[in-house]
């Protein structure tokens, strides 16, 4: 089965689940982001499956792709929630996640996003700095409120990834230093309105292979066995999220080699185990549908110039990251190696770059794996509305986001008088 398995070929025109693309085009326009809820589903099920009897929480990390539908078929289906903001917080909520169910990850925490989530008695604080344990115990106090919190912990583990997803060295800015961390453990152990739960790390993103995983689990056990040995008890070991999914020629482990790994690194640990997977849930069950508006051929490239640019999918310009392009209907004739490009006035607008294809103005094609970091990391830039979003469930398709127009865009902004 390929990596795409909401996404199949038919009579050479691709569908999603039951509906061909094309048709989706039609009603509802391009650029525009297709997901198919069975592969969502069918991603939460795995790790859930691959968990078997140990005790879990699957916390989807909403960074991915925050839409409202996304993060309610996770929560009907039993999902946790990482959250990093108080928009995402108030996402969750309206999505009918279950805060009991969320953790609040983050470095710059807002005095006002922590009253939030202690009201709503979120889960866990991971905590990622003395300076936020202070704040958060002062604010609990005034609110009369205990604080659950596990400290983020750096584990300096390099996590063999795109530099500006690596999360878990000690140059970067997250978490507590793993040198730091007993002291603050001790420290949190004071305080009145913080209740010690958990231990938390996250090395990084789009990870392909296992041993960055189990090489942070180890020292965090390491880190847990001396707290024990302290009499600080922790209730809940949180792995974070990371696991990568396949753009190209990459094979990352399936996510239930990746969960036995987990488990079976942590089998003397008997408390709740939590992960925050974000892109493993979604990446591969979201398409971009984008349409060819002109085909450019200049003496040394050809460009193919489609109306998806990067303010709809970052990804390429920003990491230079490879996701595979495909037509929609595909054609025979002579292939050409072409330059898939957006309208935006910027030389980093690409989508993908030599691309073989045969193509004629007007055809659709679709930027795959975009389910994660790809809708959630839009922009407007150049004044352009936003994709539109749609959810496949079998042969039904949901309208989840109707796409911006230019009024949405300048609705807030007042010419001074
Ligand atoms: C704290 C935290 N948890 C979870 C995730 C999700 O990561 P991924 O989408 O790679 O699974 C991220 C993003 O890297 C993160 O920063
Ligand atoms: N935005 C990144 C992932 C970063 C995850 C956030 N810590 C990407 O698109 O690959």
């Amino acid at each position: 089965m390929s990596h795409f398995s909401s996404f199949n070929y038919r009579n050479h025109q691709l569908f999603a689940e039951e509906i061909p693309l094309t048709a989706i085009a039609a009603e509802f326009g391009t650029p525009c982001y297709v997901y198919s809820s069975a592969a969502i589903r069918t991603a939460y099920q795995s790790f859930d499956r691959a968990f078997g009897q140990r005790n879990h929480l699957i916390c989807y990390a909403v960074k991915a792709n925050s839409n409202l539908a996304v993060l309610n078929l996770l929560a009907r289906l039993g999902s946790g929630f990482d959250i990093v903001s108080g928009g995402e917080l108030q996402r969750v909520l309206k999505a009918g996640g279950d805060l009991q169910k969320t953790v609040f990850s983050g470095v710059g925490k807002t005095f006002e996003e922590i009253r939030i989530a202690l009201a709503a008695n979120i889960f866990c604080f991971n905590v990622e700095s003395e300076m936020e344990l202070i704040a958060l115990n002062e604010i609990a106090g005034q609110m009369g409120k205990i604080a659950p919190v596990s400290l983020r912990v750096n584990p300096d583990v390099d996590a063999n990834t795109h530099p500006y997803i690596s999360t878990g060295m000690k140059e970067n800015k997250f978490g507590i230093p793993a040198a730091e961390a007993e002291r603050i453990y001790a420290i949190a152990q004071q305080l009145p309105y913080i209740r010690v739960s958990g231990l938390d790390c996250h090395i990084g993103s789009q990870l392909t292979e296992i041993a960055p995983f189990i090489e942070a689990a180890h020292k965090m056990l390491d880190l847990l066995a001396r707290l024990q040995a302290t009499g600080i008890s922790i209730e809940h070991l949180d792995l974070g999220g990371g696991l990568g999914v396949r753009y190209d020629l990459e094979i990352p482990p399936t996510i239930e080699e990746y969960v036995k790994a987990l488990c079976a690194a942590t089998e003397n640990y008997p408390q709740q185990l939590l992960i925050e997977p974000g892109r493993s849930m979604v990446g591969n069950a979201g398409l971009l549908l984008t349409r060819v508006h002109y085909l450019k051929h200049a003496p040394h490239r050809n460009f193919a110039i489609v109306d998806a640019a990067m303010n709809d999918m970052l990804r390429p310009a920003l990491y230079q990251a490879y996701h595979s392009i495909l037509p929609i209907a595909k054609r025979t004739g002579e292939t050409k190696i072409y330059q898939i490009v957006g309208p935006v006035c910027e030389t980093g607008d690409f989508l993908g770059h030599d691309r073989n294809l045969t193509l004629e103005s007007n055809d659709l094609l679709a930027v795959m794996s975009a389910g994660a970091y790809g809708m959630s990391m839009s922009s407007n830039y150049n004044t352009r509305p936003r994709a539109v979003e749609v959810m496949v469930d079998g042969s039904s398709v949901h309208l989840i986001r109707a796409r911006e127009t230019i009024e949405d865009l300048y609705a807030l902004e007042k010419i001074p008088t």
